[in-house]
């Protein structure tokens, strides 16, 4: 009999072998999934420190000859055709051939079928498909790209950076309650390992802190089996314009062509949920005319107000994280460490517990059974929810302004919605629907989902995540909102944990909580949108009313004028009931002074003057109704009290102090 040995794994192991988990699936989604990563540590980076992010991404092609040649790769001399799996046996050949003969038989029938349909030419749709078809066949090939994001956030101190980003499950927002985009303490490290899996080549990192007076430069690797850094070098690099930040490089294998579409989706996403970051994005290709140069520019200064650090809510403390605590504890009183130690406890709230535990003891001289009955003790009282103060959303304001700044749809409502709390943890829902607009991310007759978490885009899942569900089940209709002209649904919520499915933070699970927010946010945008639809329609049906009256206006010109040319001829008895200035008038006529265009001039001011009124009463029977609305302006000042409002009766504007 073979006796088992128990073997144990790394976490870096572990992460390498299920890569998947963490969003790095095949060699095209990992170049997605590592850009992402880089750029939403700078982000974070950015914010930590509350200045205004300015991210640079780089993607720069290499082609496997090149790879070869860069890093000194020997290529094999192929002598032994046979063993490898792009060279094809005879019967391969054949049975190839057969195949695209038979797709190209096919091919020319659909191109006369279509060209008769469109007038287009058979040759010119068979170019294009020959070249869709030479498109799909390059992105089978290898290609590797250098990935270098920098940013001009906190920087790294020296000497963390290898622990931080050489050693998986490191990282510096695990300790805290509080918002912030990454979270697991991964995704940097798993850019590193993808690239180690298919290149092994080093992570560079350039990094400046504030004060620090240099640059400091590493390359480095993973021990996976040791989940530790491996320095290869390091060095102390001048910083002349103390620059702080950081600047990460990686080599890893890639496939941008099957993925630039999501990557450049997600720039677009996060620039609208950030808008007031700026982000580059260069593609450096291989062949001059592919690369390409992509700028989302920063459209505020006005930045969310940083999350803030929240304490344990009492209801989401497990007995481990209780233990921790209490050993952290410096508290003489268990009332001082509860009110001091967990949001949501009054002191008053402290004593009544300890009273009710009859514990009045030090926290660190409880022994197990007692942190057991506390612990039982704390699942069973009632805590208020916590309050979400300390979170950071997007705000209405710069989610109304990010998605006017991408997509410039027709119409945009927003609202932000209050707080409520799950399992111990304050979460937010804010949301934008937008009407209509020419951006082809906003496709005509149907609702077009953009979810966002703790602000970053979540593009994966979007069937089974809690945002699109709850988008789809909403009756539109009751709005008056039809599908017709494309409706954008932006969904963003933040939390100090969202309760993502997997670490690579793709989509978030069916949530009764969660999605009575949404739906409750989403109902208050569709009935600003409602208000402003019927006030559209109102103003339409006004210009066709107007439209009509004027198609009127020539043959009731004509016809007037002709009555009176008539009524000039009557005899005197009949004329005496005609008045002086009417007298004027017919004068005018038979002296031909007063033409068929004069009548025109005078209906058509007329019927303008009457449009205005009505426009007018319009707007005075709805000032109470609707005198009150958001328009947002870009205010340069960071201050945001408000001054008294200026009422007209028409409307009313109150201005930023
Ligand atoms: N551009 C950067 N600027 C400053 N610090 C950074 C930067 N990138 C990474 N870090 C630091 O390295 C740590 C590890 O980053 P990593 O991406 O591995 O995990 P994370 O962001 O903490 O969590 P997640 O896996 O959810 O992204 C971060 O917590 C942060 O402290």
């Amino acid at each position: 009999m073979v006796r088992k040995v128990s073997q144990q794994k790394s976490p870096a192991e572990f992460f390498a072998e299920n890569k998947t988990i963490a969003g790095f699936d095949t060699p095209a989604k990992s170049l997605y999934t590592s850009v992402r990563e880089l750029v939403e540590n700078s982000l974070d980076a950015a914010e930590r420190v509350g200045v205004l992010p300015d991210v640079n991404v780089t993607l720069e092609e290499i082609s496997l000859e090149r790879f070869q040649k860069l890093y000194g790769v020997e290529a094999t001399e192929r002598i032994d055709k046979g063993l490898y799996k792009d060279v094809e046996t005879e019967k391969e050949r054949t049975a190839r051939m057969k195949k695209q003969k038979q797709a190209r038989d096919k091919a020319e029938r659909e191109a006369k079928k279509k060209a008769a349909k469109t007038g287009e030419s058979v040759e010119d749709i068979l170019r294009r498909q020959e070249a869709g078809r030479k498109a799909a066949a390059t992105k089978s090939r290898r290609v590797f790209y250098r990935l270098t994001c920098k940013d001009n956030g906190s920087g790294m101190p020296s000497d963390d950076i290898p622990n931080m980003l050489g050693r998986v499950l490191s990282s510096t927002k695990y300790n805290s309650v509080m918002q912030t985009r990454g979270k697991f303490g991964l995704g940097a490290k798993m850019v590193l390992i993808w690239s180690q899996m298919r290149v092994a080549q080093p992570m560079e990192v350039k990094s400046a802190v504030s004060g620090q007076g240099f640059v400091s430069f590493h390359r480095f690797n993973i021990d996976l089996h040791k989940n530790a850094p491996i320095v290869r070098e390091h060095r102390k690099l001048q910083n002349p314009g103390n620059w702080r930040g950081t600047e990460i490089s990686v080599v890893i294998e890639g496939n941008f062509g099957s993925y630039k579409q999501k990557l450049l989706k997600y720039l677009k996403l996060i620039a609208i949920i950030t808008p007031y970051a700026s982000f580059d994005f260069r593609f450096v290709a291989e062949e001059e005319k592919n690369s390409f140069y992509n700028t989302y520019t920063r459209r505020t200064d006005r930045m969310p107000e940083p999350p803030r650090e929240a304490k344990h809510h009492p209801s989401d403390v497990d007995l481990e994280l209780l233990k921790k605590k209490i050993a952290g504890s410096t508290n003489k009183k268990l009332s001082k460490f509860l009110s001091g130690d967990f949001s949501n406890i009054t002191s008053t709230m402290a004593n009544r517990m300890v009273t009710e535990l009859k514990l009045d003891i030090a926290p660190r001289q409880m022994n197990d059974s007692q942190l057991l009955k506390l612990h039982n003790f704390m699942q069973q009282v009632r805590f208020a929810d916590p309050d979400g103060k300390d979170l950071s959303p997007a705000g209405e304001y710069n989610l109304r302004l990010g998605v006017m700044k991408e997509l410039n749809p027709d119409m945009v409502a927003t609202h932000q919605g209050t707080a409520y709390a799950l399992e111990g943890h304050a979460f937010i829902v804010e949301a934008a629907v937008s009407i209509g607009g020419k951006d082809p991310a906003i496709e005509a007759n149907q609702l077009n989902v953009f979810r966002f978490a703790n602000r970053i885009p979540l593009l994966f899942e979007q069937g089974n995540d809690v945002i699109t569900r709850t988008a789809n089940q909403l009756k539109w209709n009751k709005y008056k909102i039809g599908l017709e002209q494309g409706i954008g649904v932006f969904v963003s919520i933040v939390s100090t944990k969202i309760p993502f499915k997997g670490t690579s933070k793709e989509y978030i699970g069916e949530n009764d909580k969660i999605s009575a927010a949404i739906k409750r946010s989403l109902e208050q945008c569709a009935q600003q949108l409602r208000t402003k639809l019927a006030k559209k329609e109102e103003a339409k049906q006004q210009g066709e009313k107007k439209k009509n009256l004027e198609l009127y206006i020539p043959d009731v010109s004509r016809a007037v004028h002709r009555v009176l040319s008539t009524l000039k001829d009557f005899d005197q008895t009949k004329k005496r009931c005609i008045r002086d200035s009417q007298e004027e008038l017919l004068d005018g006529i038979k002296k031909r002074k007063v033409l068929v265009t004069h009548f025109t001039e005078a209906l058509k001011k007329y019927v303008d003057k009457k449009y205005e009124e009505d426009g007018l009463q319009y707007q005075m029977q709805n000032k109470n109704k609707s005198r009150v609305e958001d328009i947002f302006l870009a205010s340069l000042a960071s201050e945001q009290k408000l001054m008294p409002p200026l009422t007209n009766g028409v409307c009313t504007i109150q201005f930023l102090k």
